[in-house]
C-alpha cells in the first residue's frame, strides 16, 4: 500500500501503519467494524430454484445516479492518505466500471477536480456550527454537478478512531493544508469544521433550499429518527453506523435496517452501508428492503493496492459478484427480490420464515 507522499524512511512505515489503522480500524478495538460484517454473514440466504434466471436486470436509477447493480462507493475522507492520486484515481476506476461515487466533504482533492474524472456523483456534507463556512463548498459542489447532497448526521463528536484521527492534520501536503480539507480553501486553516452539535431537521431543509438538490440523510439507525428525517424532507435515508467508526457497540446495520424500512414505509428509498463485502451481502440488504448499498473500506483497500486500475478491478468483480448472487438466489431482477430470500439471524429464535407465515 502506498502511504501519503511526502514522508520517507522509518516515518513512512509508521505513517503507513497509522493510516491502515485509521482506515480499517474503529473504536472499541474495532468490535463494531467486525460486528457489521458478521451480522450480514449470519443472515442465512434462502435461494429459490426451478426459476428462470435467463434474463438478468439489476440496474438502478437513484437521484441522478445510474448503476449496473445497486451499489455505490461510500464517502470516505482523505483518499490521498492511501494513494497519491487520491479521489481522482477512485473516480476514474469507478467511472470505468460504471459505479457511482459519493464524494466525501473531507476529500483530499477539491470536488471539481474529482468531478472532472467521475460520472454523476453525490456530495457528502458535514454541517459545522457556523453554517456559513460551507456555503462556498456547497456552491462548488452544485457547480461541479452533484445530483444530490448526503448529510451525515452521526458525527456530533469525532468517534474514537484512534489517536491518529486527531493527528490527521499532521498529514499535510506542501501547501500546509491537511489532506481532508481540500474542499475548504476559503476557510482559514485551523477553523473548526466539525459537525454542529445542534444539527437538526431544519438543516435538511436549509441544505435543500440553498442548493436546490435532494438531501439524503446518512447515519440513521432507528425508526423514530427515520420518520424525523423523512418529515424534514429527506429524499432518501442511509442506515449507517459510519462503518462502526463512531459509537462503539452501536447496533449493526443489518439489524437496524428492517426497523427503518418499516418506518419509512416506501415513502423514500432506504440505503444501507457497513460491512457489505460481497454480492451475497447486497442480496441480503435488498431482501431486507434496501434500495441500494454503499461500500467504504473495500474501495480504500482497492485504491491502496492498485490505484485507479485496482478500483476498476474491484468494481467490475463486485458487479459480477452481485449479479451472480442474485442469479444463484433465483432472483435475477431487483423486482423479484423479497424478504423470503433471507431467514432469521442465526442465533435468534426462529419463528417462521417470511413467506410461510
Ligand atoms: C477511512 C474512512 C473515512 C470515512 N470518512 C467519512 C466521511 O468523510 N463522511 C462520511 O459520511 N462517512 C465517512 N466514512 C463512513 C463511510 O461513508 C461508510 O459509512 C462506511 O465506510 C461503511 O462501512 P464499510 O467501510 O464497512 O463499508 C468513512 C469511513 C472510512 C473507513
Ligand atoms: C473530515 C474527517 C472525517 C472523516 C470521517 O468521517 C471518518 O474518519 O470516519
Amino acid at each position: 500500500m502506498t502511504a501519503a507522499p511526502g514522508w520517507a524512511g522509518a516515518d513512512q512505515i509508521a505513517v503507513r501503519e497509522a493510516v491502515e489503522a485509521y482506515v480499517h480500524g474503529g473504536p472499541g478495538d474495532g468490535a463494531t467494524v467486525r460486528a457489521n460484517v458478521a451480522a450480514w454473514e449470519s443472515l442465512p440466504l434462502r435461494p429459490r430454484v426451478l426459476r428462470d434466471v435467463t434474463h438478468v436486470d439489476t440496474a438502478i436509477d437513484l437521484l441522478g445516479l445510474r448503476a449496473p447493480v445497486p451499489l455505490l462507493a461510500a464517502p470516505w475522507a482523505g483518499h490521498q492518505l492511501v494513494h497519491p492520486d487520491g479521489e481522482v484515481a477512485s473516480a476514474k476506476g469507478l467511472a470505468s466500471a460504471g459505479l457511482p461515487m459519493v464524494q466525501s466533504a473531507g476529500s483530499s482533492v477539491p470536488v471539481a477536480d474529482v468531478a472532472a474524472h467521475s460520472g454523476p456523483f453525490w456530495q457528502q456534507v458535514y454541517v459545522p456550527d457556523d453554517r456559513t463556512l460551507i456555503h462556498g463548498f456547497l456552491d462548488r459542489a452544485v457547480a461541479a454537478g452533484a445530483t444530490a447532497l448526503v448529510l451525515t448526521v452521526d458525527h456530533p463528536a469525532v468517534g474514537n478512531t484512534l489517536p491518529f484521527r486527531a493527528g490527521l492534520a499532521r498529514l499535510a501536503p506542501s501547501d500546509g493544508r491537511p489532506r481532508v480539507a481540500a474542499n475548504f480553501p476559503d476557510v482559514a486553516p485551523g477553523t473548526p469544521l466539525g459537525t454542529a452539535t445542534d444539527l437538526g431537521p431544519r438543516d435538511v431543509e436549509r441544505l435543500a433550499a440553498r442548493t436546490g438538490l435532494p438531501v439524503v440523510v446518512k447515519g440513521v439507525l432507528r425508526a423514530d429518527d427515520a420518520r424525523t428525517a423523512v418529515a424534514a424532507g429527506a429524499a432518501a435515508v442511509v442506515v449507517s453506523n459510519h462503518g462502526g467508526r463512531q459509537l462503539a457497540g452501536s447496533v449493526t446495520t443489518a439489524h437496524a435496517l428492517p426497523e427503518v424500512v418499516d418506518a419509512v414505509g416506501g415513502r423514500v428509498p432506504v440505503l444501507v452501508d457497513g460491512g457489505i463485502r460481497r454480492g451475497e451481502d447486497v442480496v441480503r440488504a435488498l431482501a431486507l428492503g434496501a434500495r441500494a448499498v454503499l461500500a467504504g473500506r473495500p474501495v480504500a483497500r482497492a485504491l491502496a493496492d492498485g490505484g485507479a486500475d485496482g478500483v476498476e478491478r474491484w468494481a467490475r468483480e463486485t458487479i459480477e459478484d452481485v449479479r451472480r448472487a442474485l442469479v444463484l438466489c433465483g432472483a435475477p431482477t431487483l423486482d423479484s427480490v423479497g424478504r423470503d430470500l433471507v431467514g432469521d439471524f442465526l442465533g435468534s429464535p426462529v419463528t417462521a420464515y417470511p413467506g410461510e407465515r
